[in-house]
């Protein structure tokens, strides 16, 4: 276990200790989201009732092997709980996820929930978001279009591929990665990314996070908006 993978767990065991009886629980997508759900399926053998939202087939299929009950987000509108990593977030509670492509679900339940939790290792706090090139799904058909509408705001676009094979998205949508360096304005790029059409979603979580949890080390903060 790298030292990041030890403060991911201590992070996420701290945001699973917030979670009650009879709630309804939003699961994010990641590796740090990983170790959120396995310390909930701890939690659950020794007793804890929940139920739980997943944000993607691959944290559904974790969440079924270690028996945490999980509902389709299609019969609900609402959840009292996410808890979700992120790959950057500044200290004014603005981030930018989708580095594991579920940002468009992480997106809704996002602002399903009641309350949202991310929890991250100390590496991925940033004074300026940015660095980590900006996730945008698109439409397939869109995305030649969106890619030269994103190069034209500044941005080096790559299409998310393995060996040339484009990654598709839960939804069956591409992934764009956007990288801006820098993102001094957060809002005017999530407002003009989300204007160009065939984007499904952008990776700007700039409204939806309530409380961050940091771990350094065997330190664990908690911040609250
Ligand atoms: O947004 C996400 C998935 O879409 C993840 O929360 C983000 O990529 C962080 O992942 P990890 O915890 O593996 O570093």
């Amino acid at each position: 276990m790298t030292n990041f993978d030890a403060e991911k767990a201590i992070a996420a065991a701290k945001a699973v200790d917030e979670v009650r009886d009879g709630m309804l629980v939003g699961l994010g997508t990641g590796s740090t989201a990983a170790y959120a759900v396995r310390s909930l399926s701890e939690r659950i053998k020794r007793g804890l009732r929940i139920t739980a939202v997943a944000t993607s087939q691959a944290t559904e299929a974790l969440a079924r092997r270690l028996a945490v009950p999980l509902v389709p987000f299609q019969q609900l509108s609402a959840l009292d709980l996410m808890i979700d990593g992120a790959d950057e977030i500044d200290d004014r509670f603005q981030a930018i996820k989708g580095g594991g492509g579920a940002l468009l679900r992480e997106k809704v339940i996002a602002a399903a929930s009641t309350r949202v939790i991310i929890i991250v290792d100390s590496s991925k706090l940033v004074a300026q978001l940015g660095k980590f090139p900006l996730p945008v799904e698109v439409v397939p058909f869109a995305s030649e279009f969106v890619r030269a509408r994103l190069a034209e705001l500044g941005a080096r676009v790559t299409l998310r591929s393995t060996d040339g094979t484009p990654f598709l998205t839960d939804q069956g949508n591409y992934i764009l990665d956007a990288a801006l360096d820098k993102i001094p304005a957060p809002r005017a790029i999530a407002a003009t990314v989300a204007a160009i059409p065939g984007v499904a979603e952008h990776g700007l979580f700039l409204g939806e996070i309530d409380t961050i949890i940091i771990a350094r080390g065997d330190m664990v903060e908690v911040r609250h908006r």
